[in-house]
Order: structure tokens, then sequence, then C-alpha cells
């Protein structure tokens, strides 16, 4: 802790804020769970730096890669409550003697044990204070000590403020109606305003009115005289109200004064806080002695709110103030006024481990945001920002004058050592680094009057005086006219924050609707940069195995130079050795060939001697022919031996030359062997370099992407990439948007034509089935219809048997008439003879009467024979033309009705095509194998049934003619 600054005044010194670091050892849950140690801190107490390791690394990688923190003190696990009394809070308490307002701060996670430093145990033993008592109960102590010590006047007060959930809350006052009706607010009393009501300022500025009641004033007026027992009713009702009256002028009176006091106290509250920070309706408690302190500090902490949570079986869930206010004469009629704001903070915590749900869940938050607000503040406040948001949260509002201000601060950041809570740890420290810059202005300049001092006490008691009169008096509420006031006036406020609240949750869930969109529109953005992100990594994973391949390539590549080397070291072996056998080789030969030859030439000597023994027995020659042959065998012989010698020394020559050449080329193959094995090492060589070199490139290229993806990749701030991705993905949504209507309008086309074949479909079936049911109904007509048919066939048939009839009847008519003509001929001829025999036969016959008669009788028979065969032949004619007729009219009917059907069916059958042009008796709208067998008749050949119908008539019709052409005949021939 820094020396004191020397006094007070305009020109105070600046000074930095104090930061100590506490670490406790393990406890029983990080035990537990097995989390190691990551901070290192000093056992009991050292100075300036603490390292952590967030990192998985050990040894003196682990130390390497820790981050350190600088603050002014570090204390270990080993560290007690007194010596952090001593070290951090004794030289603040000088300061706190001298006048000066101090702060000391607890800061940390949860369950670190920022309540044991603060408080610690709060309990007496036997008069004394344990070892585990916190700052609070030491700094009590050690005041009353030193100030019972000195022979002077004193005046302490004790205050104990909780911020819970953003409101503040008296831990002293345990009165119901004051703990739910007197609202504490946070002013400021540099500007003399409440930023919160301003409101409020002139209703506490306003002197009180006397308020009169009218209804009394209206009773007195009234005159009517009275009847006696009613007169001493009312004489006594007068009387009372008359008492009641003058106990109300009192009490108003009592009022003005308490008002008159409280604006006194409110001016001395501004000027104990210089800065200008006060919390109005706030309780002081005058104390004079270490154990009432302490008496007020447990009654506080019985009503701070605490809450068992996963980390902390004790958690505070509020931030509080205990604060003790030292009035100690100064220069007679004088006191110096300062103040020890002992702060201990909720922790911070991270509600998904710490477990919170519902109300912890939202006093976490609160709390999160009151400290994340408190952490903006430090950093402003150490990068000398123009702008510090104090009035962003109450904390910071409340620690607006320990933060940069007129106090003398210490911070003390608890810590966990365990490596579970190494997140929260690095921030703690963070902050406290951070706090370290932060320079405040300590100043000595709080002073008050002895008798103002004196008046405020007096008017505290009167206070309680008067409170305890209006109890006495009223019945049923128990307060007085001013505490009614207030509470209207806290009434009209509440009811203005409501609606200002509600305009704000408007406002609020506005702003939150809009951030649900860009939550949303991130959301697809962060989509987008996984696909990425999974591109990527395929990318990554095509490299690692494309390095892979290039590996075993390698691996290959090195097996083959290797076994490229061994096969040279064999080749070379195999030379060698190739070149011992081919020596051998050469010797054995030299050696096989002249024994050979010797051999050979042994076996020509040995034959020709034969030869010549054998002619040496032989007596038919004589000794000079013998002699002769033996010169030229001798001669032949030295040919032969000289031949065989040539030959011998030219075989060998040539074996010889043969041999060395190949000795002499051996050397120049092997060495153009070797050359090329050298050049394909050579060759194997670079590539396997070249090789190597890519392999580091690609592992250089690796690192660097793995560095890269270690320091920077998603570190940098992409707002305008994710500007620039929000603006494309909106453009990409109107073409998607703009696509998706393209498609609607086609999938609109489409289903438009879909349901147009549909109805056209359904239509068809619907037509189908229509005429399937007419097609039914039909079916007796049809039937009907078929019958018909059956009935004109065989109206045909009787037509035709009747034509055949007639046919046959005409014939026999014809013959009969052949018949008669051949007899008539025959007889005429004979007449004609007979004529020509008598030629005047004529005469004769014309003479004869019964001639005459008879040939009378002939032409009648004829002519009755001839009418009654005209007779014959109209009235067959009349029944053809009958038939005909009807058979016309069976035709009509089936036409029409075929046309009908045609027309019904016109819609959904194909074009008849030939069909169209058959004859209408068949029913044509049908295929033929939708037709039951006998209902065929239609598709009979119609032509042959014409055919034979129209051959019939042509038939009657030349009957016909050759009977009149007969008749006619007969007629020329009469
Ligand atoms: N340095 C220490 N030595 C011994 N015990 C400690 C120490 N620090 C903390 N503890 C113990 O750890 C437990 C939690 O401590 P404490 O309640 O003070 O934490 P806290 O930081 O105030 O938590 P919260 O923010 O949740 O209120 C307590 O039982 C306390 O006694």
């Amino acid at each position: 802790m820094g020396s004191s600054p020397a006094g007070g005044g305009e020109d105070a010194e600046e000074l930095n804020i104090t930061v100590a670091v506490r670490s406790r050892g393990r406890n029983e849950r990080e035990i537990r769970a097995k989390s190691s140690v990551v901070v290192s801190v000093p056992d009991v107490m050292g100075s300036h730096e603490v390292a952590i390791n967030t990192t998985d690394d050990v040894g003196i990688t682990a130390q390497m890669n820790s981050k350190t923190y600088a603050v002014d003190k570090v204390f270990g696990p080993s560290a007690n409550q007194q010596l952090i009394f001593k070290e951090i809070a004794e030289p603040l308490f000088g300061d706190f003697l001298k006048g000066y307002n101090c702060t000391v701060l607890v800061y940390g996670m949860t369950s670190t044990g920022k309540t044991y430093t603060m408080t610690g145990d709060e309990k007496l033993y036997n008069d004394e204070l344990s070892d585990s008592a916190g700052i609070i109960p030491r700094i009590l102590f050690k005041l009353f000590e030193t100030l019972d010590l000195r022979d002077e006047d004193y005046v302490v007060k004790c205050s104990f403020v909780e911020l819970y959930n953003e409101e503040l809350k008296d831990l002293l006052d345990d009165s119901v109606e004051n703990s739910s009706m007197r609202k504490l607010r946070i002013y400021d009393s540099g500007s003399g305003s409440n930023s919160n009501s301003g409101s409020r300022k002139n209703s506490r500025n306003n002197s009180p009115k006397l308020v009169t009641d009218p209804m009394i004033n209206r009773r007195r007026m009234r005159t009517v005289p009275l009847s006696s027992s009613l007169a001493k009713q009312q004489h006594q009702w007068q009387q009372r109200r008359e008492q009641q009256h003058q106990l109300r002028e009192q009490q108003q009176r009592e009022q003005q004064a308490q008002q008159q006091q409280k604006e006194q106290q409110q001016r001395e509250q501004q000027q104990d806080s210089p800065s200008g920070v006060y919390i109005q309706n706030l309780q002081d408690f005058h104390i004079t002695s270490a154990r009432d302190g302490l008496q007020l500090l447990q009654k506080g902490l019985r009503n701070r709110q605490v809450a068992t949570t996963k980390m902390n079986d004790f958690s505070s869930r509020s931030h509080t103030i205990f604060t003790i206010t030292l009035y100690r004469e100064h220069q007679g009629e004088m006191f110096k006024v300062s103040k020890m704001n002992l702060v201990d903070l909720a922790g911070s915590e991270n509600i998904s481990r710490s477990g919170a749900q519902h109300q912890r869940a939202k006093e976490a938050g609160s709390i999160n945001q009151s400290l994340l607000t408190l952490g903006r503040v430090i950093n402003s406040l150490a990068d000398k920002s123009a702008h510090v948001p104090f009035r962003e949260s109450k904390l910071t509002r409340l620690l607006q004058d320990s933060l940069g201000g007129n106090t003398k601060t210490a911070l003390i950041a608890t810590i966990s050592p365990a490596k579970i809570n190494s997140e929260e740890t690095c921030s703690t420290l963070q902050y406290a680094s951070k706090a370290k810059n932060i320079k405040n202005r300590p100043q000595l300049r709080s002073f008050i009057m002895k008798d103002i001092l004196v008046k405020n006490i007096t008017a505290e008691l009167a206070k309680v005086k008067s409170d305890l009169l209006s109890t006495k008096l009223r019945e049923g509420v128990y307060m007085s006219q001013d505490n009614y006031k207030e509470i209207t006036n806290d009434l009209e406020s509440y009811k203005t924050e409501i609606q200002e609240s509600k305009r704000i949750i408007e406002r609020l869930s506005s702003q939150n609707s809009l951030l649900l969109k860009d939550k949303k529109a991130s959301n697809e953005v962060n989509e987008l940069q996984r696909i990425k992100l999974q591109n990527m990594k395929d990318v990554m994973s095509g490299l690692s195995e494309k390095l892979e391949s290039q590996h075993k390539k390698e691996q290959e590549l090195v097996d083959m130079t290797c076994n490229l080397k061994s096969t040279l070291s064999l080749t070379q072996s195999v030379i060698k050795e190739y070149g011992q056998r081919e020596k051998q080789i050469s010797e054995r030969m030299q050696m096989i060939l002249g024994q050979e030859f010797l051999q050979f030439r042994q076996m020509l000597v040995n034959n020709i001697e034969d030869i010549r023994t054998n002619h040496s027995g032989n007596d038919i020659l004589h000794e000079g022919e013998q002699n002769g042959i033996q010169q030229n065998l001798n001669v032949l012989r030295q040919e032969v031996v000289e031949l065989l010698g040539l030959a011998q020394k030219r075989a060998e020559k040539m074996y010889k030359d043969w041999i060395e050449k190949i000795l002499e080329e051996a050397p120049t193959v092997f060495q153009a062997i070797s050359n090329k094995v050298d050049q394909v090492e050579v060759t194997v060589n670079t590539y396997h370099q070249r090789l190597t070199e890519n392999l580091s490139d690609i592992s250089e290229g690796y690192n660097n992407l793995k560095q890269y993806f270690n320091d920077h990749f998603f570190k940098n701030n992409h707002e305008e990439v994710l500007n620039s991705h929000i603006d494309k993905t909106y453009q990409q949504l109107q073409f998607s948007a703009d696509g998706l209507l393209q498609k609607f309008k086609q999938m609109m086309d489409d289903h438009l034509k879909d349901n147009k074949t549909l109805m056209m479909k359904s239509l068809q079936s619907a037509t189908t089935e229509a005429i399937d049911k007419e097609m039914q109904l039909f079916e007796p007509q049809r039937k009907k219809w078929e019958e018909s048919f059956d009935l004109i066939n065989n109206c045909d048939s009787i037509s035709n048997g009747f034509n055949g009839d007639m046919r046959s009847a005409l014939s026999d008519i014809k013959s009969t008439f052949g018949s008669s003509t051949d007899v008539i001929s025959r007889s005429v001829s004979k007449v004609k003879d007979e004529v020509k025999g008598y030629e005047d036969a004529s005469t004769i016959l014309d003479g004869n009467e019964v001639v005459k008669r008879q040939i009378a009788d002939i032409i009648n028979k004829d002519s009755s024979l001839r009418n009654g065969l005209y007779k014959s032949i109209k009235s067959s004619q009349g029944h053809i033309s009958a038939f005909d007729e009807l058979k016309e009219r069976i035709r009509n009917t089936i036409a029409s009705e075929n046309s009908t059907l045609h027309q019904n069916k016109i819609a959904t059958t194909p074009p008849l095509g030939q069909n169209s042009e058959r004859s209408p008796l068949k029913p044509t709208v049908l295929q033929p194998n939708q037709l039951p067998e006998n209902w065929r008749y239609g598709l009979r050949s119609p032509p042959k049934d014409q055919l034979s119908k129209s051959n019939g008539e042509l038939k009657r019709h030349q009957d016909n003619e050759t009977l009149e052409e007969n008749v006619n005949k007969i007629s020329r021939l009469e």
C-alpha cells in the first residue's frame, strides 16, 4: 500500500490504486475434479507477478507459454487473514484515521474467497476475534482500540447497503414499513440532482405546507341550534376535534422541524461525500464500540442475499458496501469526516458452470452485467478515456468516488488456482492488472462543525421520538405525516418509473426482435462460414492425403534407389565374376583346343600311317611307283600337316583375337553400363532431392497454415467481410427470392398445365364413363338394334327367298313361255309348213270357222296369261319396293342413331377414317374387339351384302327385262 499522500486541498497528488491478488488453495470440489494447479503464486506472499498456464503444456514449455499479470502484491494459499489485513487494510486504516475516504474492494470469481477476505468469521469468541476474521471485523476492532487510546472526541457511524438485481437495500433497516416503502436512491451531491428522479428534487426542496382539514372548518361554521343532548354530544365531539386539531398543528410543527433537519442532513451528507455520490434514505447507525459494529455487521449479513450454488454453498448473490464513517475532533469546534467503504462484490460466474437456474440465473445475469460495467469503467479509467461509463450501473455509480475519485482505494482480486477455473481467473487477473493503472486523487477536505454534528444526532433522536409519538397516537398506521408524504411521492415516482420502464421494455423488445433478426442472419453467415470451414477441412484432408501419397511415393523411390544400388553392386560383382569366368573359359578353351588339335593331328598321322602300311603290302605297284606315291604321300602329309598347323595357328589367332576383343570391349561395355547406372542414380538423386524440397515446401506450407490457424484464423475482425457477406446474402436472398418467384410462376404454369391435362383426363374419363353408362343404357336399344339387324337379315333372306321364288316362278313361266313358244313356233312352223303344203290353206283356214275359233281362243288365253303375268310382276315389284323402303328406313334409323353416337363419341374417339365411310348399318363407333360376336354384323363385308343385294336387284331387273322382252317378242310374234 502506498504511503499517505500529503494533506488535502486542491493540489492533491495522484495515487495509483493498490492491487493485490489472493489465491486460495484448491477447494474440495476442485480436488474431487482432479483439476491441476495452473496458477504460479508464492506460498505466502510475494510481489508483482502472477503467472497462469492456460495451455496443456507441462514443464519449461508450460512456463514459457504461461501468461503473466503484473500487480502490487500477491498472496498465496498460506497467507492468513491477519497478513491480508496488515498488508492491505492497515495502511488504508491509517489514512482513514487521518481523514481520507478509503475503499477496500474484493473482486473475483464466485467461491474464490471474497466474503472470506472481507468478512471472514465475524463472531466473537471470549470477546475476541477468531483467526479467520476478515477485514471488516479487524478494522472495527482496530478503530476503537486506536480511538480509545486517544483523548479526543469522536463519533462513529455505520451503514450497510446491498445492491441486489440492480436494487439498493438497507441491510440494517429491518422495519417492515421502511424496507418496503422507503426506497434508497443514489444522488450526486455535486450536481445536486438525481438523474433517476429529477421530479423528486422539487418535492424534497418544497417547504412543507401547513395542511388544514377543510372538513373541520366547515363544521365549525355550522351555527344551527340543537337539542340539549345533542348539544352535549356536539360539545364533546367539538372538544375532541379541537384536541385533534391542536395535536395536528403540533405534528405539523414537528414535521416542519424534521424537514429542516432532513435538509440539513442532506447538506451534510453532500458535504461528507465531496465527489457527490450518496444514498438517500440509507440509515447511519451510531456505534460506540467494535461490538456494536459487529452486531450491525451480523444483522446486515443475515439480511444479505445468499444462496447455494454448484460452486459455493453460501454464495453471495449481491454486492454489499459496509461503510464506517468517522467524525474526529479537529481543532476544537471542527470534526474531520472520513469514510471507510468495505466492498464485497458478488462473484462473477459462468452461468452454465455454476448451474444457475431461474432466480439464480437472473441474479447471475445481473451480477455479471454490473461487473461487466465495472470492467468497462476500469478499462476506461486505465486508458484515461474521455468518457467513463459510471452511470451505466448502480454499482459503478456507487464506486465512482473509489475509482478515479478522491478516495484511497485497494483492490483485492481473489482467484482459484485450479485449471477448471483458469478462464475466469485470467479474466479476474486481467481486470486486476488493468485496475493497477487507475489513478485517484485522495483529498482531505471533509469537515463538519461540532454543533451541526450534535444537531444531527439530536435530530436523529427527535426523529425517533416523533416516530414513537405517531405510533402512540395513530391507530393502525404507524408512520409520521412526513413519511406518508414521502411514500406518496415515492409512489408517484414509481408510477413514472413504471411507465418509463414500460417504454424501455417496448424499445428493448423491438431491439430484441431486431437483434433476433441479426442473430438469424449471423447464424446463416455462421452456417456459410461453417460450410467454408468444412470445405477447407476437406481441402486440408485432401492435402494431407496427397502428402501421404507423396510420402509413400518417396518411400517407394527410396526403396527403388536402394534396390538399384544393390542391383548395381550385384551387377558389378557379376561383371567381376563374369571376367573371372571369361578368363577361366579362355584358359580352358585354349587347353581344349590345343589338345583337340593335337588329337586330330595324331589321328590324321595315324590314318596316313595306316594307308601307308596298307599300301606297302600291295605288290601290284612297282617300286618306282611306290616311291612316287610315297613321295606324293609325304608331300601330301607334309601339306596336310602344314595346313593343319596353319589352321591351328589361325584358329588359335582367331580365338585369341576374339578373346582379346571381348576382353577389350568388356570394360567399355561395363563402363557404359556403370555410366548408365550412375546416370540413373544421379537422376534418382535429383528426383529425390526435388521431392524432398517439395515435401519440405509442403510441410512448411502446412506449418504456415497451422500457424495461421492458430494465430489468425477467426481472430480477425471480419466486420467488413461479414457486412459484405450480409449484403451478398441479402442479394442472394433477393436473387433466390426472385428465382423462387420465377420457380413459383413456373410451378403455377406447370400446375395449370397439369390441371389442364388432369381436367382433360378427367373429362375424358368422365366422357368414357358417360359413354359407358350411355352404352349400358343403350344396351337394350343396341340389342333391339341387333335384333333389328337380324330382322333385316331375315327380311333380306325372306326377300332373297322371295326373289328366288319369284325368280324360279318367273323361270317356270319363262320355261312355260319358252315351251309354249316352242310349241307355238313348232305349231306355227308346222302351220307354215302346212300352209306351204297347202298354199290356199289361209283361205281354207279363213273359211274354217273351227280353226278361227281355236286361234282366237289361243290369243285370248295368251292375253289373259300375259295380264296375269303382268299383275304378278307388278305385285312382286310392289313387294320388292316395300322391302326396299323398309330397308331404307331401317338404314336411315341406324344412320341417325349412329350419327348421334358418333357425335357423342367424337370428343374422345380418334377419327373414324375408313370406318366412317362404311355402311351406316355398321356400329362403326365401336372397336371390333369390343363388340360381342353376334353384334359384328355391321363389320361383315358390306360390299358383299350390298353386292349380293344389288346383284339380286340387278337380277330382278334383268329378269323383268327378259320377261318384258319375251312378252314383247310374243306380242311382236302375235
Ligand atoms: N484463503 C482462504 N483460506 C481458507 N478458506 C477459504 C479461503 N478463501 C475461501 N475460503 C473458503 O472458501 C469458501 C468460499 O469462499 P467465499 O464464500 O468467501 O467465496 P466468495 O468469493 O465470496 O463466493 P461468492 O462470490 O459466491 O459469494 C468458504 O467456505 C471459505 O471459507
